[in-house]
């Protein structure tokens, strides 16, 4: 195999990068296995697994080392099979992190896959996140919000506005570079009155070529 996960993984500033990839091992066994019956990736295949889904969900904290080292709130909008919410959990205990998706299957899947791979710092839920923004439970509660592959960025930030702290909460959305470039001149027109400012990271390659990423950020104007 190429790719070293481990290596990737002490890049990110895991502190039990073994750890971390027994994990990995264990939540790609999960996924396989429920894929059978639900549709839940159509990336199957080991090393494209931990390429696509694991490395592309941890290299978040390359970009913000915060993640290896503060304890935040993080809710992840439209998670999927756990990505990134569960990766991020499994390599970072100092998070909190809150899946959020919208199918039930899906949510219940995540529940189930926390449980088993022993996740104390997971709390799923099942919803939308137009109607969790409107609830007081989800108001100004998180440091960050992510989304990976769910709605171009004006979408996730119009319906979870509410959700980041005040001043300190931002979105950290996972993007390609043409993504970005799409989404940011709407973003600023919603943004132009209000003290956010969007940015984007330099772009990255994914191991293996795999793909360009980026981030695509809020912060205060
Ligand atoms: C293409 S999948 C991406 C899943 C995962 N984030 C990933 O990168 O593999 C999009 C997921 O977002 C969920 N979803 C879409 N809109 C949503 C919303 N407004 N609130 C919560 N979940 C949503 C869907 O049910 C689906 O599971």
């Amino acid at each position: 195999m190429a790719f070293n996960l481990k290596e990737f993984a002490i890049g990110c500033g895991l502190h039990d990068p073994e750890g971390f990839v027994a994990g990995v091992d264990k939540l790609y066994e999960l996924v396989i296995e429920t894929n059978k019956t639900m549709n839940l990736t159509r990336i199957v295949e080991p090393e494209e697994f931990r390429i696509k889904h694991v490395a592309d969900s941890l290299a978040i904290a390359r970009e913000f080392p915060e993640f290896a080292s503060e304890y935040l709130k993080v809710a992840d909008i439209g998670c999927g099979a756990g990505f990134p919410s569960l990766v991020l959990a499994m390599a970072f205990p100092n998070l909190k992190v809150t899946p959020i998706d919208s199918t039930g299957k899906k949510a219940a899947f995540v529940d189930h896959t926390a449980q088993a791979l022993g996740l104390r710092n997971v709390n799923v839920v099942n919803g939308r996140s137009c109607e969790l923004n409107r609830r007081s439970r989800f108001k100004h509660q998180f440091d960050v919000v992510t989304a990976r592959a769910v709605a171009p960025a004006p979408v996730i930030y119009g319906d979870a506005d509410n959700f980041p702290k005040r001043k300190t909460g931002r979105f950290i959305l996972y993007k390609t570079p043409e993504q970005a470039a799409e989404d940011l001149p709407a973003l600023e027109i919603m943004c132009a009155k209000l003290p956010i400012k969007w940015h984007v990271t330099e772009t990255f390659s994914l191991p293996e070529n795999a793909g360009k990423r980026l981030f695509l950020y809020s912060g205060e104007a």
